[in-house]
């Protein structure tokens, strides 16, 4: 299943999101997450792994295994790279070793002067605040992202974590409408607001950390789990489906676009199982109730700026 974008290209309404995959399992997992059935791989130069996940497919093109007009690949600009938007994307792409990216987001809606790609945590100044790049606008960055398209380097173009004011900016002053915007949104942190606001504009709302982040954001930014929620154990009892397989249904029953991460091949197969059942209208309704605007992945408040004041 898929989603046709606003730039006329289809994303498949599933990914595999990349990030804290361990480099070493990163081939087997993408071959066997292949196998399985994704053709959407959500990735960034941030994560670190482009050139373990661009051996993967270069892999799983040679075998024949898939071609890649069939894949839906994903990365996103950094922080420290909106200055230089061409040669970031070009030095993805050479890791990704592929010659188009299907979808190029802007990670964050904060240009750091802090040079390279790193974590989080190397954007940070002396101060141990994050240093921020004045000088550059979001204006600038996205006309920049604009001329990836015309160079052919890149089908779509989008944003991520941003809200519904630097959205709205964001569309009016774009040339090339954003095709995505990739939110946190979980049944903990619903967001519908913008999920609506974006929805409206023809900007398809893809799910990050759509199964609320479970154990993995644990030592950054602490985490309570959607996935242990005695409703939704319930919910899953009622479907005879586990309690991820409900979340990721309901992420896609609301028309986003689901990524979740596993490093485990037996949850690479349940979170890709979620098309033959629908949630009922009242159970989505039960969902809705649960949104307690707990927002698990918190890198701007770990950098000592407020992103979404
Ligand atoms: N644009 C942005 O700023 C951001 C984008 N992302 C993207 O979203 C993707 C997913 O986000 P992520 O933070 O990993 O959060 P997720 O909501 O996908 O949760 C991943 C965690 O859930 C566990 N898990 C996966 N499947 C199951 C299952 N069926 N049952 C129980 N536990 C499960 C994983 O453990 P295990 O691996 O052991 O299975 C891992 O700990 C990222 O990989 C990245 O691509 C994420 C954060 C920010």
């Amino acid at each position: 299943m898929a989603i046709t974008l606003n730039s006329g290209f289809n994303m498949p309404i599933i990914g595999l999101g990349v990030w804290r995959m361990d480099d070493k399992d990163i081939k087997s997992l993408l071959i066997n997450a292949i196998n399985i059935g994704y053709r959407h791989f959500d990735c960034a130069a941030d994560y670190q792994n482009e050139a373990e996940v661009g051996d993967a497919l270069a892999d799983a093109f040679k075998t024949e295994l898939v071609k890649r007009k069939d894949l839906f690949i994903t990365t996103k600009l950094w922080n420290s790279d909106h200055g230089h938007v061409l040669e970031a994307c070009k030095d993805s792409l050479k890791k990704l070793q592929l010659d188009y990216l299907d979808l190029y987001l802007v990670h964050f809606p904060i240009a750091t002067k802090h040079t390279g790609v790193g974590t989080t945590a190397s954007a940070l100044g002396e101060d141990g605040v994050l240093d921020i790049d004045t000088t550059i606008s979001l204006e600038s960055t996205w006309h920049a992202m604009e001329e990836l398209v015309s160079l052919g380097l890149v089908r779509s173009i989008g944003i991520s974590n941003y809200d519904i004011f630097l959205t709205r900016d964001c569309l009016a002053y774009a040339k090339v409408k954003p095709a995505v915007n990739q939110i946190e949104t979980h049944p903990y942190f619903q967001r519908d607001s913008l999920v609506k606001f974006c929805q409206k504009h023809g900007i398809c709302v893809t799910a990050h950390t759509p199964l609320g982040g479970a154990v993995s954001n644990t030592e950054w930014f602490g985490s309570v789990s959607c996935l242990d929620d005695p409703v939704l154990k319930g919910l899953a009892d009622k479907y005879k489906k586990t309690v991820a397989q409900i979340v990721l249904r309901w992420g896609i029953q609301r028309s986003t676009v689901v990524i979740p991460k596993s490093s485990k091949l037996e949850r690479l197969a349940e979170n890709f199982k979620v098309f033959d059942f629908e949630l009922t209208k009242e159970d989505i309704d039960v969902i809705k109730s649960m949104d307690r605007n707990h927002r698990t992945n918190q890198p701007a408040k770990f950098w000592g700026i407020d992103l979404y004041a």
